[in-house]
């Protein structure tokens, strides 16, 4: 294991709570916490168990004081989070408690982690490997049980054996190679093309399987992105209310919401959806709604899916028709509201073709429209129990790694020497061990760990 210095955070939101952990790794983790911790027992902390905890009182170094009472445990090296010895103090939560406790551990001589910086230890020490660690990210961001269980199967390295399996295959056959070219003598080349196709084949399949799973679950990972539009005072504002009453997931303060857009959480059977509320699109000498029509334009282009809403109880005019030009880029359901009222709509026109008839404020047609959502973005493709990649990074290392088995099966029909087959296995051999983080560069690692929260 290498040797790296002692680090220390907060592990618990800043904030009042019950209780609230700090978190010490690194081969002066005991040493430190001995300084300023005094157990009940009167025992000395440095010579206790591992894997046990203790009650006491942590002090201030210099003074001796009292700062807060305290639970202690002791994760001996390898068998910890980071596979590093691990000391963890629990206090009473408060800033007060954590702030002081904190401070204490280092002018003991730890220093403060970075962003990730635990679980990127639990890395680099080989306790976990990288589709592992990044899980780890997923299991806190899970807004749903469907995410939380894509997250856990990864975190318990469900992708990583899968990825391990497909690349030990890739080295015998590139084993197998060599062996034929360096015996040319033999005259094995022709049986050894036939059975490095055989199983490249193999392997593309599988490789296909999972990318086939990866729209779905890039979704059930990162949620929805459900756009209402419309024009002022379709309903947009009371659909919102009217799904979030039902379902609302976890609140949380999503960044960048600006004043005019609404941005919230709704589980939808297990698939995440965030739901992004817009100011109505209308063409506006007004400077402040304009700005809010501009945000909503450009939430347009993100969304994933828009729900478009269209008051049925007024004839569509230009100013709606504005909006459906817009639309041709996404992917959209027609929503037509005010359905208790007197239908004042011309049918006519091709949009209104699939439209799904609403109320936001009675709920008629509400669980036709999520029907619709689910049908159109899971077609079955992840089944219940079944893993499915989630992360953009790992569906990038899997196209590209299939592209060169690909390539490496065209060699093969070409004719083409073994050892130019040689070349596009390891390839695709090394674009998989980018999942796990074999062959990644460090830059690279490095900025998946600074998405990480502080004490993690
Ligand atoms: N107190 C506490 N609770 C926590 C965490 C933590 O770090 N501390 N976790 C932080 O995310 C999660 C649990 N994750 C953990 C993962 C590995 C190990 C660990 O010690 N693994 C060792 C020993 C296993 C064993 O005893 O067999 C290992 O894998 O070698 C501990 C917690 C959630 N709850
Ligand atoms: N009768 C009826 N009224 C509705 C229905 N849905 C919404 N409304 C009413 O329509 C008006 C506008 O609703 P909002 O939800 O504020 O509309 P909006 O599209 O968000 O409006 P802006 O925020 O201005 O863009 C309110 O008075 C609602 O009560 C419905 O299904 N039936």
């Amino acid at each position: 294991m290498r040797d790296f210095d002692t680090i220390a955070a907060i592990a618990t939101p800043p904030g009042e709570s019950g209780v609230a952990l700090i978190k010490i790794s690194g081969t002066d983790a005991k040493t430190i916490v001995s300084e300023i911790f005094k157990m009940k027992t009167g025992g000395i902390f440095l010579n206790s168990r591992p894997w046990t905890m203790h009650y006491g009182h942590i002090l201030e170094h210099d003074s001796g004081d009292v700062i807060d009472e305290v639970v202690v445990s002791y994760f001996m090296a390898p068998k910890s989070y980071t596979a590093e010895d691990v000391v963890e103090i629990t206090c009473h939560g408060g800033y007060a408690s954590t702030r002081r406790i904190l401070e204490q551990v280092m002018v003991m001589g730890a220093r403060p982690a970075a962003p990730g910086e635990f679980t990127k230890r639990a890395f680099l020490n080989g306790r976990i490997d990288l589709a592992q660690a990044e899980a780890v990210i997923d299991i806190i961001n899970a807004k749903t049980d469907q995410s939380m269980r894509t997250a856990m199967a990864q975190s318990q390295g469900r992708l990583s054996r899968e990825i391990s399996t497909i690349r030990e295959k890739l080295l015998n056959m590139l084993a197998f190679i060599e062996v034929t070219v360096d015996f040319p003598e033999d005259d094995l080349e022709s049986a050894t093309a036939e059975k490095v196709k055989d199983n490249a084949l193999e392997i593309v399949e599988k490789i296909e399987s999972l990318l086939k799973t990866s729209g779905e679950g890039k979704i059930i990972r990162d949620g929805l992105r459900t756009v209402i539009a419309g024009k002022p005072n379709v309903g947009k504002s009371s659909l919102l209310n009217t799904l979030l009453m039902e379902n609302r997931a976890i609140v949380t303060d999503v960044p960048g919401t600006t004043r005019d857009v609404i941005e919230e959480y709704l589980n939808l059977d297990g698939i995440p959806i965030i739901l992004v509320d817009t100011a109505g699109i209308r063409d506006t000498q007004d400077i402040v709604e304009r700005i809010g029509v501009d945000i909503s334009k450009q939430k347009l282009v993100e969304a994933d899916l828009v729900l478009f809403m269209l008051d049925r109880s007024r004839p569509i005019d230009n100013e709606d028709l504005e909006i459906i030009t817009r639309l041709e880029n996404n992917r959209y359901i027609v929503l037509l509201n005010k359905t208790d009222l007197e239908d004042r709509l011309d049918y006519d026109h091709p949009i209104l073709q699939d439209a799904i008839q609403v109320s936001a404020t009675n709920g008629f047609g509400i669980s036709e429209l999520k029907k619709r959502i689910k049908d159109m973005f899971f077609d079955g493709t992840v089944k219940a129990g079944e893993y499915s990649v989630s992360n953009d990074r790992h569906k990038e290392a899997l196209m590209r790694a299939n592209e060169s088995l690909k390539d490496a099966l065209a060699a093969l029909k070409g004719n083409m020497q073994l050892d130019v087959v040689s070349i596009d296995l390891s390839t695709a051999w090394s674009y998989l061990g980018e999942i796990t983080g074999d062959t990644l560069q460090e830059d690279l690692i490095d900025k998946i760990f600074s998405d990480f929260c502080v004490g993690k």
